[in-house]
């Protein structure tokens, strides 16, 4: 039988945080934990209980024999102390979690080891001995090692996405980063990519396909597009020329023959899984009025785009990305990573 997802292994020595990293990722991805200490005792695979280690005695054959079915069908995260009992064909993945000696001492003392199992497993810790036993029992390419020393090393072990958003523009790179991280980690390489002359939507897709195809991997663009109502649109994706040789003092006059000054700003995403997989698009749309210029001009039209009062130049940054067009289409952006995540 072949598996469509994963099986992962999470090991290292008692104390390390197996089951809390494995809760975590179960969580993040939909995966199953199979903590093999549950099954130890509910399926009874031992033969007994060792009173000077205070543990079960596992008996490694009924063990295997119990998770087997489930193991095989996959999507499993494995939280055990040991790793190299389960056959390579099972395991797609094996994280060896490590801690520094002092570190494990005290959770180990919390735990109220007996003091020769402490010391045992302090030293197994100090000498690799899981690190050494993945190794020697899977493909170097699966084996990871990972610190888990307090809550931030934790944090950055966490199953996250990472997006290589390409866009010349600090600003852009700046708020989109604001919004994303951490959940989503944003690179960015800076291309000055040719836009075509199109729909909103056409103009991020071609944007979108030309990126993956430069940069031959995943990549996420964006457009975005000024739309004055009563120009039927225009600017639109024209705004950056507009901008260029008009100025907030020009783009104002655009509008002065008419009364309806309302306009909305329009960011469009794409993201594309590399070259030749279709972008998918998330739109966000804020719906604001065209003002003469309040509040510092540092990025694009800010300064002209008012919004329930104030202009976005007026706005705290923070303001900001919460009611942009470009936050909107973030949203949309972020709940369907999430749900790729547990897919
Ligand atoms: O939230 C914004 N607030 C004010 N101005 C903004 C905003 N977002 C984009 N802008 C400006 C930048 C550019 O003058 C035009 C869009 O053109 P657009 O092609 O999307 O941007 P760009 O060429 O600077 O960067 P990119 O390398 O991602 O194409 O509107
Ligand atoms: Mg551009």
């Amino acid at each position: 039988m072949s598996r469509t997802l994963p099986n992962i292994i999470i090991t290292g020595t008692p104390g390390v945080g197996k089951t809390s990293h494995c809760e975590l990722l179960a969580e993040r991805t939909g995966l199953k934990h199979l903590s093999v200490n549950d099954v130890v005792k509910s399926k009874e695979c031992h033969e007994g209980w060792d009173e000077e280690y205070q543990s079960w005695i596992v008996d490694e054959d009924k063990l295997l024999d119990a998770i087997e079915d489930e193991v095989k069908q996959g999507g499993c995260i494995i939280d055990w102390h040991a790793c190299d009992l389960f056959p390579k064909s099972w395991i797609d993945l094996v994280v060896v979690l490590r801690v520094e000696s002092s570190v494990l001492y005290d959770r180990l003392s919390e735990r109220k080891y007996p003091e020769l199992k402490l010391q045992e497993n302090l030293d197994s810790e100090i000498m690799e001995v899981l690190l050494q036993e993945a190794r020697d029992s899977y493909d170097e390419e699966i084996v990871v090692e990972l610190q888990s020393n307090n809550a931030e090393q934790m944090d950055e072990n966490r199953p996250r996405h990472i997006v290589n958003f390409i866009t010349g523009n600090a600003n852009k790179l700046g708020e989109v980063k604001a919004i994303l991280e951490p959940a989503i980690q944003v690179e960015n390489q800076a291309l000055d990519l040719l836009e075509i002359q199109g729909t909103l939507q056409e103009v991020t897709l071609d944007k979108c396909r030309r990126a993956a195809d430069l940069v031959q991997g995943p990549v996420l663009v964006e457009d975005t597009c000024l739309c004055f109502n009563a120009l039927k649109g225009l600017p639109g994706p024209y705004i950056k020329w507009f901008m260029k040789d008009l100025g907030h003092e020009g783009l104002n006059n655009l509008l002065a023959a008419y009364e309806d000054k309302s306009a909305q700003a329009v960011c469009t995403f794409g993201y594309s899984a590399g070259p030749g997989h279709e972008p998918i698009l998330f739109q966000g749309i804020t719906d604001g009025k065209i003002v003469p210029a309040r509040g510092p001009p540092h990025f694009g039209w800010d300064a002209i785009f008012e919004y329930e009062g104030q202009t976005y130049a007026e706005m705290d940054k923070t303001e900001k990305n919460k009611i942009s067009h470009r936050a909107k289409a973030l949203a949309k952006l972020q709940e369907w990573f999430s749900k790729e995540m547990t897919a």
